[in-house]
């Protein structure tokens, strides 16, 4: 599971450290050769060695045959001492240019890892901040900086909007309505199906109602899963009203003391207008505790321009993302609750009832960043 991302995660870890921890020793060395005493040197006391040389080799680098340092260094020059001070303590001060590159490389990837532009900038953002400029005292490496600093960007545009499923489920007056919406063949009616696996295994019962009339053999799918399942399926005609259909699965689960009910909708209608008025009716006749968006991880960038768009028309809680086992790119599970505001509440992770994982940011941080299989 996005095995691609992961391994460009791990390509920007070692970019900078070859930038960061590569310049301290060319400069040390540079540094031995010329014997240039810096003013400022004695505040480094002990350390005066490293320090000199690094803030040698900052001034004059370039310079060093004249002794005249070079027009870029002199702004750099305080942060050179600082991180010939810091090297010498065994510490690490990672510079503007050393993440240049590294940080380019990184957009280049996120973006080919169909991360939506404005979350790939967002993660570059607290990247560079985290990293910039300070000593860190508590980081041994600069492959463990990069990792926190990878680690809090990536769960800041993840974790947008996380909230307790379970306990939301646990709180709410029975029957909850769940309504699930997304265009077709993305694996809706199966991840109804293993959704309603998921709340028997923590006890609680459900009902299937099919509010997708639209679509011919829609009933028969549901069916199949209703039937393997051993759920009630309501259901109407083709072509019958959506609303009533979920209304009727509403008036069963409240007459048998059923807990759940899970309303499939139409994936396209003829326009979108009519899709959204649909929508717009079934909130209006059951007024459903959550509305949950379905797509697929493999559709990448279309999965999250399709949240979007749906959020925009008929204010989803939050959406399930499906084929995540399938998804090397990994840009629809980092990208979707940032772009909308509404959390990632499960991966679909194959195609058994059992295959869906309650979406849990912490966890997928840690895959990405290797910590976890
Ligand atoms: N690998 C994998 N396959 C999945 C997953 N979820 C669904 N599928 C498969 O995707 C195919 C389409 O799933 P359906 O549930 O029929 O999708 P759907 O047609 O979108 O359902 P509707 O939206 O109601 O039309 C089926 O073969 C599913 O087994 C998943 O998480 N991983």
């Amino acid at each position: 599971m996005f095995d691609g991302l992961k391994d460009k995660l791990n390509d920007f870890r070692t970019d900078v450290e070859e930038q960061a921890e590569s310049e301290p020793d060319e400069r040390s060395d540079d540094g031995e050769a010329p014997d240039q005493p810096a003013a400022s040197d004695a505040a480094v006391g002990p350390e005066a060695d490293a320090a000199s040389s690094g803030d040698a080799s900052g001034g004059g680098s370039a310079g060093s045959e004249d002794g005249d340092s070079d027009p870029d260094s002199e702004g750099a020059e305080p942060s050179t001492f600082q991180r010939a001070k810091a090297f010498a303590t065994g510490r690490i001060i990672i510079e503007e240019e050393d993440l240049e590159e590294p940080l380019w490389n990184l957009e280049m990837a996120l973006l080919e890892s169909d991360v939506e532009m404005s979350v790939a900038e967002e993660i570059l953002e607290t990247v560079r901040e985290t990293m910039l400029g300070e000593t860190r005292k508590q980081v041994e490496t600069t492959g463990e900086l990069v990792e926190e600093a990878l680690h809090d960007a990536l769960l800041e545009v993840i974790a947008v909007g996380q909230f307790d499923f379970e306990a939301r489920i646990a709180e709410a007056d029975k029957p909850v309505t769940i309504v699930f919406t997304g265009v077709n063949g993305v694996g809706k009616t199966t991840s109804i199906a293993k959704l309603s696996e998921w709340l028997a295994d923590r006890g609680y019962s459900s009902v299937l109602a099919n509010g997708d009339t639209y679509r011919a053999g829609a009933n028969e799918q549901i069916r199949e899963h209703a039937d393997r399942l051993d759920r009630k399926l309501i259901a109407h005609e083709q072509g019958g009203d959506p609303a009533a259909v979920v209304y009727d699965a509403v008036e069963y689960a409240e007459a048998n003391d059923v807990d759940v009910v899970l309303g499939d909708t139409a994936g396209r209608l003829h326009t979108s207008n009519d899709l959204m008025a649909q929508l717009e009716k079934i909130d209006r006749v059951v007024d459903p505790d959550l509305t949950l968006f379905v797509d697929e991880a493999v559709a990448g960038q279309d999965a999250v321009t399709r949240a979007k768009e749906f959020d925009d028309a008929a204010a989803i809680d939050g959406a399930i993302l499906t084929k995540a086992d399938a998804d090397s790119s990994g840009g629809a599970a980092i990208s979707i609750a940032y772009v909308t505001g509404k959390p990632i509440l499960f991966l679909g992770t194959g195609q058994g009832y059992d295959d869906i994982e309650r979406f849990d940011p912490e966890r997928l941080v840690d895959r990405l960043l290797g910590e976890d299989a």
